[in-house]
């Protein structure tokens, strides 16, 4: 088994394949699949996973494997299927899947060292590279020569380990412990025997006697006022004993998190629970869409669930989209969980997040709760696999590969036989219509925990207002009930259904909107800089003071971003005191939860902000949720929008009234008569289902019909149409008859950093082997792909229409 099937980072989708090479004498002990390693590959060097090892290869002479980056594999064997699978599924590169499914320091050339972590003696040739020092790079024992078997046994054996050097602003990876040398009786002994001039040694040593527990060397420091040389002094008599420890940066603090138990379920949530239950009990796949209205108590089924997992020596993945990984949502884990808990979210630094994926690796957690690509924590006995808000869109990846979360969930749970549980006040019709045909289980839990009705749901017709003669953007409604809440020291939620950065700059002689020169959208406005900014590529430029078409000097801001209403308030009920929540002032790290902490405390009455602010969030005094502009999602060119609309108004509602005090719901709209707000004002999610199903299959859309997206862009446009159209012809040849395929036609915005772009949709119900005919009319492009700059990108699941 000389031969390692290695699967290359070359960029070129000609290259989906394996190459053998041989394994060089001095890697052959070591090196199992999974594992990365350095390969020739043309002139370069270039990295590569190994996936087999086999005796025997069809091509005569092979180049020889360069290097061994890890001397224990980073993917498992069924992390190595799924990348297969996950890259066959997306069209994507076997190359590209397999690096998303591991953390970005694995992915980036950051340099290697070798850490020391034990004070007893290596094997000779180890002792003598280290020479007396703590870590060397991990280059001096490439150059050495060394027996790579031995210094894999070391690690292993934890007497070394491989860090990689990540720049890290949080603190320090090992700490310095001290503990005992001797047996207490012989401590004792020396105890007696010890000069009375030297005072600190002897106290240290005394504490010693009593405790003998390792404690790191600064709390010794600290405790006895005294410093390193009185420890080393004790050392030095070898009654001490120093080593290092490895401290994981952990960014929550787990001691101040309070543990809870499992409560008792109610009547609707034990119904929901015994199934799934049965289910990881008999180690059988199912997929369990649980239905439950916000504040019915989903998480505390997803608890229930994982603590029988964990009983049973298996472990669990927790899936929560980005923006409502809150620490309120970490801390209910961690709090029944403890330190069996590992987070990973997008907000941790490198150094962090690869800490954290190293706890799963090691198997020092049980449970981890994070993100999208949480999906692929590298456990082994996986024993339920749980997504949180399933309707979510951030659970379908956007770049390749583009993969969805509950796909791969899916695939995982066969792959383990466990359940996986999709939960959701909203579930996405995809997900609803196969429950309905029996293809996942359905729970539902129709009641809140508290027993609390529901919200009341008003919706104000922003149109009467007009009529009315108010042109705020408040009806007058809302801002009576905002000042109320704030007479009763109660709080509110203020929810604009739009970002921030849609405030665009418009010159009102000519109606001239300024346009980033490279992307065909409108610059936004951002106040604090008084700059215009794009969206999609870095472009920015001062506010014109006069208008570049017409000279006039009548500029204004339109748009209701964030910043307007936060300004329009002040105007309205100046004494209400108010925390902005958006893409601008949650950009730095924490900030987000630095702001739900204040809005916790008290310290604001209201929390205004965008769709990030609808998700999970919890708090005991908010009594009022606006909704400003129900309807501003409606418009957009997306399939989706009606059902998006529902969702937020439904998650958004619920945020009210989940405690004592009973909630209120306004909704403002310009279009009070649509479904979706209608709808959702009264909780009815089978009939808005009924109703989006109905136009879904009318205008031919998901669930009834599949879709797939292409894309295809370069800087000339001639270019980009034509090979539109050559790919909708080729298409044409193959499909069958009933599947449409729509376009060429330009992007809803096509140009993006200077690239044109054009797209074809398909819309099918059934082409088994469209996969196959895709790659190959990708295949048919790739030299214009690799030299000319051509991307032609296809989504298979398209969210995101634009
Ligand atoms: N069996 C129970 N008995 C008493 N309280 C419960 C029970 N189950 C859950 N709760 C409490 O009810 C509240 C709502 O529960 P939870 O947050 O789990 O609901 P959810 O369905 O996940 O809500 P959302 O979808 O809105 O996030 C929480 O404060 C939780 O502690
Ligand atoms: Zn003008
Ligand atoms: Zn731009």
């Amino acid at each position: 088994m000389n031969i390692a099937k290695v699967i290359v980072d070359v960029p070129a989708s000609s290259i989906n394949q394996t190459f053998d090479y041989s394994i060089p004498e001095r890697f052959q002990e070591i090196l199992k699949p999974g594992m990365r390693v350095i390969v020739p590959f043309g002139p370069r060097k270039i990295m590569g996973f190994v996936v087999d090892r086999v005796s025997e290869s069809s091509f005569e002479r092979l180049k020889n494997i360069i290097d061994v980056l890890d001397l224990t594999p980073v993917l498992t064997k069924e992390l190595l299927d799924l990348g297969k699978w996950v890259a066959n599924e997306t069209l994507s590169l076997s190359i590209v899947a397999l690096q998303a499914m591991l953390p970005q320091v694995l992915k980036s050339k950051y340099k290697k060292e070798l850490v020391r972590m034990t004070d007893e003696k290596l094997p000779d040739p180890l002792e003598y590279l280290f020479a007396g020092r703590d870590f060397i790079a991990y280059e001096e024992f490439e150059n050495a020569n060394l027996s790579y078997y031995q210094l894999q046994k070391a690690v292993q054996a934890g007497d070394l380990s491989v860090h990689y050097q990540v720049q890290s602003k949080v603190t320090k990876k090992e700490v310095l412990m001290v503990k005992p040398a001797r047996e207490t009786h012989m401590m004792e002994e020396a105890f007696i025997d010890f000069p009375k001039n030297a005072k600190k040694q002897k106290q240290v040593l005394g504490y010693f006697i009593e405790n003998t527990h390792p404690i790191p060397q600064k709390e010794v420091l600290k405790q006895f006022q005294t410093t390193n040389q009185t420890v080393k002094s004790l050392v030095d008599k070898g009654l001490l004993e120093t080593y290092k420890e490895e401290v994981y940066r952990n960014p929550y603090n787990d001691e101040e998190i309070e543990r809870t138990t499992a409560l008792e379920l109610t009547e609707e949530q034990q119904q929901a629970i015994k199934p799934i239950l049965a289910s990881i009990k008999n180690n059988t796949h199912d997929v369990f869409l649980l239905h439950g209205v916000t504040g019915s108590g989903k998480t505390e089924i997803y608890l229930q669930s994982i603590q029988d997992v964990i009983d049973k020596g298996e472990e669990a993945i927790v899936l929560v989209p980005e923006i409502a990984l809150t620490p309120q949502m970490v801390n209910r884990f961690k709090g029944r969980f403890g330190k069996s808990v590992a987070v990973m979210h997008s907000a941790l630094s490198a150094g962090e997040k690869y800490d954290e994926w190293r706890r799963i690796h090691r198997k020092e957690v049980q449970v981890v709760v994070g993100a999208r690509s949480a999906i692929f924590a590298p456990f082994e006995n996986l024993g339920i696999i749980i997504i949180d808000e399933e309707h979510e869109t951030t659970y379908k990846q956007e770049d390749q590969p583009r993969y969805h979360a509950r796909d791969v969930a899916i695939q995982r749970g066969q792959n383990h036989n466990c359940p996986v549980v999709l939960g959701s006040a909203t579930p996405t019709l995809e997900s609803y219509a196969r429950a309905m045909k029996g293809v996942y289980s359905l729970a539902t839990l129709n009641k809140r925990t508290n027993d609390q009705p529901m919200p009341h749901v008003d919706i104000i017709d922003m149109r009467a207002e007009l009529h009315a003669g108010n042109r705020t953007m408040f009806s007058r409604k809302l801002k009576e009930s905002i000042e109320h809440c704030i007479r009763n020291k109660e709080q509110v939620v203020l929810l604009l259904n739009r970002r921030g950065y849609s405030t665009f700059v418009m010159c009102r002689d000519c109606g001239h909107v300024n346009d980033c020169p490279h992307c065909d959208i409108a610059l936004t406005y951002h106040k604090n800089t008084n700059r215009l900014k794009c969206h999609y590529c870095s472009y920015e430029e001062i506010v014109p003071s006069i208008c570049p078409e017409c000279n006039s000097d009548l500029i204004r801001y339109f748009g209701t971003g964030t910043q307007r209403v936060e300004e329009a308030i002040t105007e309205l009920i100046p004494e209400a005191s108010l925390l902005r929540m958006d893409v601008d002032t949650t950009r730095r790290k924490g900030s987000h939860e630095k702001i739900l902490k204040e809005f916790g405390e008290g310290k604001a009455d209201i929390l205004l902000g965008t769709q990030m602010i609808a998700k999970g969030l919890d708090f005991e005094n908010v009594t009022l949720v606006g909704v400003l502009t129900a309807d501003s999602m409606l418009n957009l060119p997306d399939f989706r929008s009606s059902e998006k609309t529902f969702q937020l108004l439904t998650q958004v509602s619920g945020r009210a009234g989940r405690h004592e005090l009973t909630g209120q719901v306004l909704v403002q709209t310009y279009t009070p008569e649509h479904y979706s707000v209608k709808l959702a004002s009264e909780y009815n999610f089978l009939e808005f289902y009924k109703k989006e199903m109905g136009m879904r299959k009318k205008f031919q859309y998901p669930p009834y019909y599949f879709l797939a997206l292409i894309t295809i862009t370069h800087e000339n446009k001639v270019k980009v149409i034509q090979t539109a159209q050559r790919i909708v012809h080729l298409l044409l040849q193959k499909v069958n008859q009933n599947t449409v395929v729509l376009g060429p036609t330009p992007s809803p915005i096509p140009r993006i950093k200077d690239r044109y772009r054009y797209q074809c949709m398909i819309k099918y119900r059934n082409e088994p082997d469209l996969r196959v005919y895709l790659n190959k009319i990708l295949d048919q492009f790739s030299d214009d792909v690799r030299k000319n700059n051509l991307i032609i990108s296809v989504d298979l699941q398209p969210y995101h229409l634009m």
